[in-house]
């Protein structure tokens, strides 16, 4: 009998449309998980729905309608062509696509992989962190849960130092900086509160220090007097954040008269943090700061680099679960 595999990839999530009721209905999903939110629901749940969500709708409804790609969500745009480019390379297995927050659910990507003997989930956040990997990976525990005969399901940590990903990357930037020709590589992740590094041993620093060291060695040996530096974007709400902030680095860079290419490695595909707040709102900062040319290479989205990245880490995984 053959062994029938699927895979399961997992992205965030997204709003399905760019309204504001949608906009809450996720933003009120995702906020809600403490893996994200570390607050007791009885402190935080007002907050979130009397003043963070409120306060927050409408400039972010329209910077979701700025961003919107063939009528939905970048995010979800790019992460079905990805999935659909995977299972067209692998016909022999079942490639499914399920967001963390809203649709595709992973309920219903897991039941349709159900009958599988073995599922291989690879979340599309190259550096694990608990604010998002640990959380893909305890809602497929509780979802499956109850499966009398669950099939086995092997989790990929991360890929944040994978030759394949690291040279992926090295090929997007290259292209860019090649023609663009900036004084300054910027290498721009997703922060996180600081608190979550001490109190939940949380890797994801470490795991973006690396990548972002095998980045510089590779760019570094081609491009020896560029200067390649790593800042952390996207803050919300109170308390401290991991540093230092683009924003705040772009603005220096600025009065410097630096030009300057931003690239956000932790995002697998385009999306609002890297459309709009890297390529439009830090993008006028940089400029009204005085800052000369400001180039934003896009990620890696269905790219054949990522097509390919994917077919080796699925392989890699499949190998180890037949071994
Ligand atoms: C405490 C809040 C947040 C943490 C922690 C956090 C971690 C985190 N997020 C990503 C990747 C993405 N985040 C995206 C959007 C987004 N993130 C937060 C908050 C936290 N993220 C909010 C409120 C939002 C919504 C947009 C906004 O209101 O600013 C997205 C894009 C989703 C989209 O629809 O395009 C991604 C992707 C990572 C990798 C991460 C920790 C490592
Ligand atoms: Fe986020
Ligand atoms: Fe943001």
């Amino acid at each position: 009998m053959t062994n029938k595999q699927g895979v399961l990839i997992v992205n965030l999530g997204t709003p399905s449309q760019a309204t504001p009721k949608a906009i809450k209905n996720y933003l009120g999903e995702f906020l809600r998980d403490r893996h994200v939110v570390d607050i007791h629901p009885v402190i935080w749940l007002p907050i979130l729905y009397g003043i963070v969500i409120p306060k927050r709708l409408n400039y972010i409804t329209k910077h979701y309608q700025k961003i919107w790609l063939n009528e939905q969500s970048p995010l979800l745009y790019y992460s079905k062509q990805l999935c659909q480019k995977l299972q067209h390379q692998r016909p022999n297995l079942q490639c499914e696509l399920a967001m963390n927050y809203g649709e595709p659910s992973l309920d219903a990507a897991l039941n349709r992989l159900k009958h599988c003997d073995n599922i291989e989930v690879i979340s599309m956040y190259p550096q694990y962190s608990t604010t998002t990997t640990l959380a893909v990976i305890n809602k497929i525990k509780t979802l499956t849960k109850s499966w009398l005969t669950p099939p086995k399901i092997n989790y990929r940590h991360d890929y944040a130092d994978d030759p394949v990903y690291i040279e992926a990357l090295v090929k997007q930037i290259d292209e860019y900086i090649c023609i663009e020709q900036p004084d300054v590589l910027m290498l721009s992740y997703h922060g996180i509160p600081i608190s979550y590094i001490k109190k939940r041993q949380d890797e994801y620093v470490t795991r973006c220090e690396l990548t972002s060291q095998l980045i510089k060695q590779a760019i570094n040996r081609y491009y020896p007097k560029l200067d390649i530096i790593m800042t952390y974007q996207s803050r919300f709400g109170k308390g401290k954040w991991t540093e230092p902030n683009t924003s705040d680095v772009l603005i220096e860079l600025a009065k410097q008269q630096k030009s300057v290419a931003v690239t956000c490695p932790g995002f697998a595909v385009d999306c609002i943090e890297t459309l709009h707040e890297i390529d439009i709102e830090n993008r006028e900062l940089f400029m009204q700061s005085g800052g000369e040319k400001f180039s934003y290479i896009p990620a890696l989205n269905d790219s054949d680099l990522q097509v390919n990245l994917l077919m080796a880490l699925t392989d890699s995984l499949l190998i180890k679960a037949n071994s």
